[in-house]
Parts: C-alpha cells; sequence; structure tokens
C-alpha cells in the first residue's frame, strides 16, 4: 500500500457495540493539515451483517482498516467477510492491534502485557494527549459491558480497575435471585440515599457501586501522583451516572481543597487512540 495518506477505517469492537470511524483520506503524522473530522457509526454484534452496506455510503474503499477487538475470534472474521464483501477486488490492509509494553510515547504498567484488552491499550493512547496537554494526571472512566477506571500520568498508563459494566450488574442480580426485576434505567436522575422500593434499591446500590469505585480510584491517583487528575468519561452506559458521579466527584473534590473536578466526555477514546497509531503507520 502506498503510505502517506490512506482511506481509512478504524473499528474499536466491544463486547457490546462495535465503533467505526471512517477517513475518506487520512495523512500521515507530521502533516500540515489535521485530518477531516470521521464519519462515525455505531452497529451491534447483530447489526454487523450490514456492515458492507453500510460502507457503501462512501466514494471511497478503505485500503488501511486498524482495530482493536475485545469481542472474540468470531466477531473478527464477521468483520472480515464484510469488509471481503464491500472491497471486492481492491486489496485492503487490516491490522488488529494488541497491547504492547510501549506504543509511541506510552508505557505500559502491566506486568504481562498481553493480559490488558487492547482497547484499554489504544484508549490510553488516546487519552494520552490530554494527560500530555494538560500536565496533570488523567483518568479515563469506561461504563461499557464492563467498567474500567484507567490512570495515564507521565506517560504511562499506571493500571487500572475492571467491574462489571451497569446492565451486567442488573443482570447478574436477576439472574441470580428469585424476586429481583430488571431495572429500568433513566438518565439524569440522582438516585437516593435511602432508597423505599425495590427499584429505587437496585437504581441507587448499582449506582453507588460504580461512582464508589471511581471515587476510591480518584483517591489513590491524587495520593499517587499529589495532582488532581482530569477526569474523562466513556461508554454507552455513561449517562445513567453521570449525575451522582458528579455530584459525589464535586463532594470530594471540596473536600481535598479544590474548587471544582473537570468531569469531561470523551467520544470513543480507542478510536482516538486508533487515529493516532494509524498516522503515525502511514508515516513509516
Ligand atoms: N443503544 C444501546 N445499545 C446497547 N447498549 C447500550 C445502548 N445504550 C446504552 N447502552 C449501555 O451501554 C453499554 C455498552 O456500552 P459500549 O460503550 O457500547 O460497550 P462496549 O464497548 O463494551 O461494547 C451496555 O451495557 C448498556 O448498558
Ligand atoms: C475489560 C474489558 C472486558 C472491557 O471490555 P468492554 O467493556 O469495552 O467491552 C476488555 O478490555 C478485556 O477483555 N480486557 C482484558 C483484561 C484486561 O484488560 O486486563
Amino acid at each position: 500500500m502506498a503510505k502517506g495518506s490512506a482511506a481509512v477505517l478504524l473499528i474499536d469492537a466491544g463486547n457490546t457495540r462495535v465503533k467505526f470511524a471512517y477517513y475518506e483520506r487520512l495523512s500521515a503524522a507530521g502533516a500540515e493539515e489535521a485530518p477531516a473530522a470521521p464519519v462515525r457509526f455505531i452497529l451491534t454484534h447483530a447489526e454487523i451483517e450490514g456492515l458492507a452496506a453500510k460502507l457503501k455510503q462512501f466514494a471511497t474503499k478503505p485500503s488501511l482498516v486498524i482495530g482493536v477487538n475485545v469481542s472474540g475470534p468470531l466477531s473478527a472474521a464477521r468483520i472480515r467477510e464484510q469488509l471481503d464483501a464491500h472491497c471486492g477486488e481492491q486489496a485492503y490492509e487490516i491490522h488488529w492491534l494488541a497491547s504492547e509494553p510501549q506504543l509511541l510515547h506510552l508505557r505500559n504498567a502491566y506486568a504481562e502485557y498481553q493480559q490488558l484488552g487492547s482497547d484499554r491499550w489504544l484508549a490510553m493512547l488516546g487519552l494520552s494527549v490530554h494527560e500530555a496537554a494538560q500536565k496533570r494526571p488523567a483518568m479515563l472512566i469506561s461504563f461499557g459491558t464492563a467498567t474500567t477506571i484507567d490512570t495515564v500520568f507521565q506517560d504511562q498508563f499506571l493500571g487500572g480497575l475492571i467491574l462489571p459494566g451497569l446492565q451486567l450488574m442488573s443482570d447478574s442480580l436477576v439472574s441470580g435471585t428469585a424476586q429481583l426485576p430488571a431495572i429500568q434505567w433513566a438518565t439524569s436522575s440522582y438516585p437516593p440515599a435511602f432508597p423505599s422500593s425495590t427499584a429505587e434499591a437496585l437504581l441507587s446500590g448499582i449506582t453507588a457501586a460504580q461512582v464508589g469505585a471511581v471515587l476510591r480510584q480518584w483517591l489513590h491517583v491524587l495520593k499517587h501522583c499529589q495532582q488532581a487528575p482530569v477526569v474523562f468519561y466513556a461508554g454507552g452506559a455513561a449517562d445513567y451516572v453521570l449525575p451522582e458521579l458528579s455530584r459525589l466527584l464535586a463532594e470530594q473534590a471540596q473536600l481535598h481543597g479544590f474548587d471544582t473536578i473537570e468531569l469531561l466526555p470523551f467520544e470513543d477514546p480507542a478510536l482516538a487512540g486508533l487515529l493516532l497509531y494509524a498516522q503515525y503507520y502511514l508515516a513509516q
């Protein structure tokens, strides 16, 4: 493939949904112009068989596909099938990235680097840009199928937490008990401190488990780095916990002498990391 610039498809295949970003023309790192905004779209795994049809909307076909996949080899094979159907005679390169001890400027603190989910690793690369810009530790909370709470400091992924995501917590209560119902998730609500119904008790319990884990890690980062981190959030379930997360972190920040806490959305951090990698790859 001629390097320098290419039509590039980036893929973040999570356990619930597959996120895509398509750049009709992406230039190598160091190019003067910033990349034009990509077209983004999301498919569930059940919708992957419509990927080839979805890609038909673009005037070009991708010549470079770079992705991360934590949803198993079958997902990768089904995506590949769709890309083959779409690209036909046109050759394309495809690379599924795995975690490494170091990628570009970012170091990985995992003892066995292969264990780290490739989506988390590339998300950390995306996050590292914010860490460098803000000159402060950066945390990323990804409220996906699983919830992950990860930190980058001084160009190193320090490590992070994995806990069941909101839906998994709810599902496990439903399947493991006789009486508990499924939760009806609602955005923009503060779950009550003293729930007086089963529905409220479940909502408050799960939300507290999620934001409590974030708070615990925020305190560890503060102690370890001697600086308040900037906190980013992502993932399909984020909106359900955001009000309580924001309230609790702001309260804790004040208790620790900070006026405010920065809690910022980060739209698909793994795709942001993949973009950096793709630009670097095109420059080789
Ligand atoms: N339209 C939706 N489809 C699927 N999950 C959704 C949707 N809206 C919110 N969610 C929530 O988002 C979670 C999946 O988030 P996502 O960031 O796509 O995860 P993953 O990266 O693990 O695939 C689900 O577990 C569910 O709680
Ligand atoms: C933690 C994860 C399940 C998160 O997946 P997601 O919720 O994004 O679908 C995934 O990154 C994974 O399988 N990781 C491997 C173990 C690790 O990162 O340590």
